[in-house]
């Protein structure tokens, strides 16, 4: 099927299904409740509240198949050159566990091994030591996920480590981070896949100088050799890296080193073992049973059919809060494309902006807007079955919320008065984990992986590479002589910009 057949099909259905209201569309099906669910180890998912039926949802899993979505998959799991653009394939699957026979993917979990094997000799090693933090220098995909993890899955009281993280280029961060802390007792992680990322290169300069001793220097990078020269770091103390595992796809890796320790090793590798559990469904099981191809699906559904331009994810667990961030990175950084892989152009759109927060907080900020503004914005809704905070009323309470606002979204509100009136018809996702442990976030996070990938799948795209975020940055390294006096700009606008920002 063509890309544009494909495309025309999908709204037919749209045009079809949305002649009925999504609560005439549950109503008139109440089965649905049930059968558009899905549980995967510690992980639920209801889709009843998206605005699809049953024959929409045939058409939508009959073309992802058409699209190659299990062969892909196979592709993804076996290390063949997925990301064409620069030659590669992205084996991050092959960090969690050993799907394939082929011997790319082999050897690269043997190489994830060994560099285990290494993280858990650096996490007793300063265990042992006198130190009792840790600063974890990185951006983007060296730091959101680690960032997320750790957030989410530190207990209420610190653990062996306070772990800080240190990504922004303005030196505030960088002094806000380290106000407060001790040079003699604190270890730095310098976290970079590249070794070239200007922000981490000062922030890890600043870092070494603060330090004043390297010996609690660590680095983590395919660029060994970078590390090495440019701050002195012993090969010892520095974790591989491979070019074969996007940056956003790094956190499984000794990226994940600040989650190691935060959380101890044992609770690291659960957290891989979660995410191998995923990994294991989404390779195995059908499209129709498949909780990565139905989420991705539901993507496309909104973005291609209905022509939705954002997707929220909104966490019903403070622990959660980061989740959208990382999202955000994942899944636009992977999907904010506008070419095929062979360089001709995407038919129709690709990613919406993904943005979100925590549930409640962002009832009292954005959810106006959700409800009754004109933008529809479908949303996953994360929620935690099991609280691990001892305040049921607060637990209750927060599901009370999130049931209550996927319910208002699909269902509305007439009313005489146009001001108090709620149309309804916004779709949401509800995602229940049975509790917050390493293997859930794991598992979540995995089928996010997937669910990315899938997508790209359907639309002929890349998902690894990132070449929208190079000229910002060849920009900025031009602009550096100008800023310090040395140069001019040569665009006008930046010329009068600079006139001010040099005081
Ligand atoms: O790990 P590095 O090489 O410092 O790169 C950091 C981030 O910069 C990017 O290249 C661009 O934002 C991301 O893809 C990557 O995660």
């Amino acid at each position: 099927m063509s890309d544009d057949s494909r495309l025309h099909e999908l709204r037919a259905e749209v045009g079809r299904v949305a002649a009925t209201p999504l609560s005439r569309l549950i109503a008139a099906d109440p089965a649905r409740a049930g059968d558009f669910a899905l549980k995967v180890g510690p992980i639920y998912a209801s889709f009843a509240r998206q605005g699809y039926d049953r024959d929409a949802l045939a058409w939508l899993f009959r073309a992802a198949e058409a699209a190659g979505s299990r062969e892909r998959l196979q592709a993804l799991f076996d290390g063949q050159t997925v990301n064409v653009t620069e030659g590669r394939p992205a084996l991050h699957t092959a960090l969690r566990g050993d799907f394939s026979h082929a011997p790319i993917a082999h050897d690269a979990h043997r190489e994830a091994l060994k560099a285990r094997a290494q993280m858990r000799a650096v996490v007793e090693a300063l265990s042992a030591s006198e130190v009792t933090d840790i600063v974890s220098v990185g951006i983007g995909g060296s730091d959101l996920g680690p960032r997320l993890a750790v957030d989410a899955l530190s207990g209420p009281k610190p653990g062996r480590f306070r772990v800080h993280f240190l990504s922004n280029v303005d030196g505030h961060a960088a002094q806000r981070t380290l106000a407060g802390l001790d040079p003699k007792r604190t270890a730095a992680l310098l976290i970079s896949k590249t070794f070239s990322t200007q922000e981490t290169l000062l922030n890890g300069g600043i870092l070494r100088d603060w330090l004043g001793d390297d010996s609690r220097l660590y680095a983590i990078s395919v660029n060994v050799e970078r590390a090495a020269q440019a701050f002195n770091i012993p090969a010892e103390r520095i974790l591989p890296m491979w070019d074969w595992v996007g940056g956003r796809y790094s956190l499984w890796s000794a990226v994940g080193l600040p989650i190691a320790l935060a959380i101890g090793m044992d609770a690291f590798e659960q957290f891989l073992s979660g995410a191998a559990q995923m990994d294991a469904h989404v390779l195995q099981t059908e499209l129709p049973r498949n909780l990565a191809a139905w989420h991705a699906l539901t993507s496309i559904w909104n973005r291609n059919g209905q022509g939705y331009a954002t997707q929220a994810v909104l966490a019903y667990d403070e622990r959660l809060k980061l989740l959208s961030n990382y999202l955000q990175q994942l899944v636009m950084e992977s999907l904010g494309k506008s070419v095929k892989l062979d360089g001709s152009p995407v038919h129709g759109d690709t990613v919406p902006v993904w943005w979100g927060g925590a549930g409640t907080d962002t009832q009292h900020s954005f959810f106006q807007a959700l409800h009754q503004g004109t933008s529809i914005v479908p949303a996953d809704f994360i929620g935690v079955v099991r609280s691990d905070a001892p305040y049921p009323q607060n637990h209750r309470a927060l599901h009370a919320n999130l049931l209550a606002q996927t319910e208002a979204f699909a269902n509305g509100q007439r009313s005489d008065d146009p001001h108090r009136a709620y149309a309804g018809g916004r779709p949401s996702t509800t995602i229940l984990l049975d509790a917050l442990t390493p293997a859930a976030l794991g598992a979540l996070l995995s089928m996010y992986e997937h669910s990315v990938y899938l997508q790209s799948v359907f639309w002929g795209i890349n998902a690894f590479d990132q070449f929208g975020v190079e000229l910002g940055k060849q920009v900025a390294s031009k602009l550096l002589p100008a800023l310090a006096g040395e140069a001019e700009a040569d665009d006008p606008v930046t010329r009068e910009l600079l006139a001010r920002l040099r005081g």
